[in-house]
């Protein structure tokens, strides 16, 4: 009968709807989007992976992971008392960690696959692959049918949010104000209101717009546009803190609170700072695969927000020299930031573009230095970090100083020496954050690193929840691969005969992957693909694609896959989409 009434009803609607395929409206709040993709990119996957596999990927992008992983610091806390303090604050504040007095969700056992099958012991469990006990995993669930409210006729209050925002949501996040783009007529402070996303859609000129103007009014009907485009994409329900009016006003801020969502994943944003990181299980691995060594001078090249560099130094047991270095000084001072809170003192924080950062030998600005690792260490790193130690006398500062020069065993010009000791006496200044200033650097000498990590930037088809992808090309794709290999090129040049590069990237595009690593096999002779520990990815792709423009893009020779760790988000562990290459640099005289 329901049903029936609902058909009249879809049936009076417009010419619009005739096009769109017929659903029972409550339908429309369950939750299964279907990722956009550019059609040559579409190809191109389907080309690499076939096409059920990709279509099981691209469902796969499109959820969150069925569980949070979180990194302790071992260095400051056990797994066993962070567990004891989560599962506290679980129980005080409620799963979302919002101090919402929410129960957290019984164990539900139809959630996809978390990583451990002992994940349904209990909604915290360590991780069981040897020597990661101190990564935790955190159960979350999902997709879950909301109740909004919905009677044929009378439909709920609603906010429209920006697909940015939805993903946000969909890992946790409250609704922000500069993320609502449209609301119903009539709402006020303190009304419950169904949250759906507006997703790009194909416009007439070929590119893609959500098409929404802010501030649009919502009536809830088929008649209102954009009704059938939001079939299948509520994302949850939440009580607005103002009215519409004021949603549309005001320029920051939280505009809707959420009170559920179609995924229950635990957010300790905030949570015992210092002691855990929220990082992704295939980061975590990356940092094994590195394999630093107490003492080592290891160089981390696009090291932003930090969470491998952090990673690395823990594993490094805080002991030796990690360079962390990003060309974005904001991003640089949240590594510098994070090192600080984490206690990690062997982390030395630059702003420096990657494909610059080969100092030459015969350089000799205001530093002149014949050993090739620590000539930067005294300007940039030993001065900033004393400054956070409050030194308060012109003799304190002076003896630092001078330690300094002797600890690095390096000329340093007066001017230096002035600078320095301002910095400790006047304490941070502009552009200085928590874990004291963020220099620039003028680069590093050839072969001067035991370890390189290339967590390099790219097209970031593999994070997961995405709602849209349609804004990669194969030529913007290409772009990336051009990038990635140039700085590759850097990395080859700043590690010593004998040492490691690791290459990873959060992406399922074989051509940042399979084939940056088939560059670099092909162009230096002297790198080999090396093991990994632990490997817990899938290998990686063998073959080769060919382009409608004739260009074609060698991925791996057989007997290579093994050496590679391809994670599959569709794959049972759950994770985002992400690729791990590790490399044995041989003797650069062949
Ligand atoms: C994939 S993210 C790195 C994530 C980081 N490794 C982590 O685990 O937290 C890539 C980073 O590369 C940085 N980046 C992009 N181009 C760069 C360049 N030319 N030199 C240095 N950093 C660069 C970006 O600012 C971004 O922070």
């Amino acid at each position: 009968m329901k049903k029936a009434r609902d058909l009249n009803l879809l049936l009076k609607t417009t010419r619009r709807i005739s096009s769109t395929p017929k659903m029972d409206p409550s339908d429309r709040y369950c939750f299964s989007p279907i990722l956009r993709w550019n059609p040559e990119v579409e190809n191109y996957f389907i080309k690499a992976y076939g096409a059920d596999h990709f279509s099981v990927i691209s469902k796969a992008l499109t959820r969150p992971s069925s569980y949070s992983c979180v990194r302790v610091n071992t260095l400051k806390s056990t797994s066993d008392a962070v567990i004891e303090k989560l599962l506290k604050i679980i129980k005080e504040k409620g799963f979302d960690g919002d101090c919402h007095g929410k129960e957290g969700p019984e164990p539900d056992e139809n959630v996809g696959s978390p990583p451990e099958e002992s994940l349904k012991k209990g909604p915290i469990v360590k991780c069981h692959i040897p020597g990661l006990d101190y990564v935790l995993f955190v159960k979350g669930s999902g997709p879950h049918v909301i109740d909004y409210g919905y009677v044929p006729g009378a439909p709920p209050k609603e906010v429209i949010v920006s697909r940015k925002c939805a993903e946000a949501v969909l890992r946790g996040a409250q609704v922000f104000v500069p993320g609502v783009l449209a609301c119903s007529a009539h709402v006020e402070k303190g009304d419950t209101v169904a949250v759906s996303v507006a997703i790009e859609q194909r416009n007439p000129n070929g590119g893609w717009a959500s098409g929404m103007t802010r501030g649009t009014v919502l009536q809830g009907l088929q008649t209102d546009p954009y009704y059938f485009e939001r079939n299948g994409l509520y994302i949850g329900q939440g009580t607005t803190t103002m009215s519409r009016a004021g949603l549309f006003r005001a320029s920051e801020g939280i505009a809707v609170d959420m009170n559920d969502r179609v995924f229950r994943l635990p957010s300790f944003y905030d949570v015992l700072e210092g002691e855990i990181f929220l990082q992704n299980l295939p980061s975590i691995v990356a940092a094994h695969a590195l394999d630093p060594q107490k003492g080592e001078r290891i160089l981390d090249m696009c090291a932003a927000p930090g969470g491998k560099t952090t990673a690395i130094a823990i594993l490094m047991k805080d002991e030796g020299e990690l360079v962390a270095i990003d060309r974005s000084h904001n991003k640089a001072q949240v590594i510098q930031k994070l090192a600080f809170e984490m206690s990690l003192t062997c982390i030395t924080t630059y702003k420096l573009d990657a494909l610059k950062a080969i100092r030459q030998r015969n350089e000799t600005d205001d530093i002149n230095t014949n050993q090739s690792s620590n000539s930067l260490r005294f300007d940039d790193e030993k001065a900033s970090s004393s400054t956070t130690e409050g030194f308060n006398s012109d003799k304190t500062c002076k003896d630092n100083v001078s330690n300094a020069i002797e600890d690095g065993g390096t000329y340093v010009s007066k001017a230096d020496i002035r600078k320095a000791m301002r910095r400790m006496r006047n304490g941070p200044g502009r552009n200085q954050c928590l874990g004291g200033r963020v220099e620039n650097s003028k680069g590093f000498y050839p072969d001067s690193f035991d370890r390189v990590l290339l967590d390099a930037p790219c097209s970031a088809l593999g994070l997961r929840p995405r709602l849209f992808v349609g804004e990669e090309t194969i030529d913007s794709l290409k772009r990336h691969a051009t990038y990635q290999r140039r700085m590759f090129d850097q990395a080859v040049k700043l590690v010593r005969p004998g040492g490691v590069i690791v290459y990873s990237t959060c992406t399922i595009n074989p051509g940042e992957n399979e084939a940056v690593v088939r560059y670099a096999l092909n162009t230096y002779k002297f790198l080999s693909l090396a093991s990994q520990n632990p490997r817990i990815g899938g290998p990686g792709l063998v073959g080769s694609c060919e382009f409608p423009d004739g260009r074609t893009e060698e991925w791996l020779r057989p007997g290579e896959e093994n050496f590679v760790q391809r994670f599959d988000p569709s794959s049972s562990l759950d994770t985002i989409g992400f690729f791990i290459a590790k490399f044995s640099v041989g003797s650069k005289d062949v």
